[in-house]
């Protein structure tokens, strides 16, 4: 069974399970186009332009996370050496991460520890139950106002994601310092001037 294959499959179990395209998209991080071509495509058809990252063989093992985290770190430190995130003199770096929910957390969990810093979970709004669907942050980790936070997710697919909590951050009096995800599929540099630093940089070349 090729990759793509095996995509199709996932998409369909999920389909089956009672999910809308919708979810499955976020669940496989892949665009609405490429979600519908999963799920409909009629051999010969040329498929969207859009990837699928599997990174569970990092994911399913803390240790391996661990050490993506200690990337994710250092990649950080070499950008503040370098002067890409300028610092005045005597003020404070971050002292809080905000891992979004729900896979931004375990490595939001890694890089606090690793970091020493405070770790707070945004719930994005597409996950709230309510009606009305809102973000927050949970009120059984650390709050975020008056901090100067790292915000820390798996992936940027369309990026929708990150303004949200950038704006739910400064709405809520916290200074969003800048961005760390794994994987970046839109090639941002920042979401409302919040500087973005992705371990990888995955695009097409066609
Ligand atoms: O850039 P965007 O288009 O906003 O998509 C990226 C977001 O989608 C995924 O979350 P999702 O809630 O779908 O899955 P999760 O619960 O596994 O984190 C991913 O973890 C990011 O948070």
């Amino acid at each position: 069974m090729t990759s793509l294959d095996e995509l199709i499959n996932k998409a369909q179990i999920l389909l089956s399970d009672g999910h809308s395209p919708e979810q499955i998209g976020d669940e496989l991080s892949l665009s609405m186009e490429t979600v519908t071509w999963l799920l409909t495509q009629q051999r010969g058809e040329e498929a969207p332009k859009d990837v699928h990252i599997d990174w569970t063989a990092t994911s399913a093992d803390a240790r391996m996370l661990d050490l993506t985290t200690e990337m994710m770190i250092r990649r950080y430190e070499i950008a503040v050496e370098e002067g890409q995130i300028p610092l005045r003199s005597g003020e404070a770096d971050f002292d809080t991460v905000v891992g979004i929910s729900l896979s931004g957390v375990p490595v939001a969990t890694l890089i606090a520890r690793g970091t020493g810093t405070r770790l707070a979970i945004y719930h994005p709004a597409k996950h709230s139950p309510a009606q009305k669907k809102v973000g927050s942050v949970s009120g059984s980790f650390a709050s975020v106002a008056g901090r100067s936070c790292i915000i820390v997710d798996d992936v940027i697919t369309t990026g929708k994601t990150l303004h949200e909590v950038v704006e739910y951050l400064r709405s809520h009096g916290a200074k969003p310092i800048a961005i760390w995800v794994l994987f970046d599929k839109r090639g941002v540099k920042a979401v409302e001037g919040v500087p973005v630093f992705p371990l990888y940089t995955v695009s097409r070349i066609d």
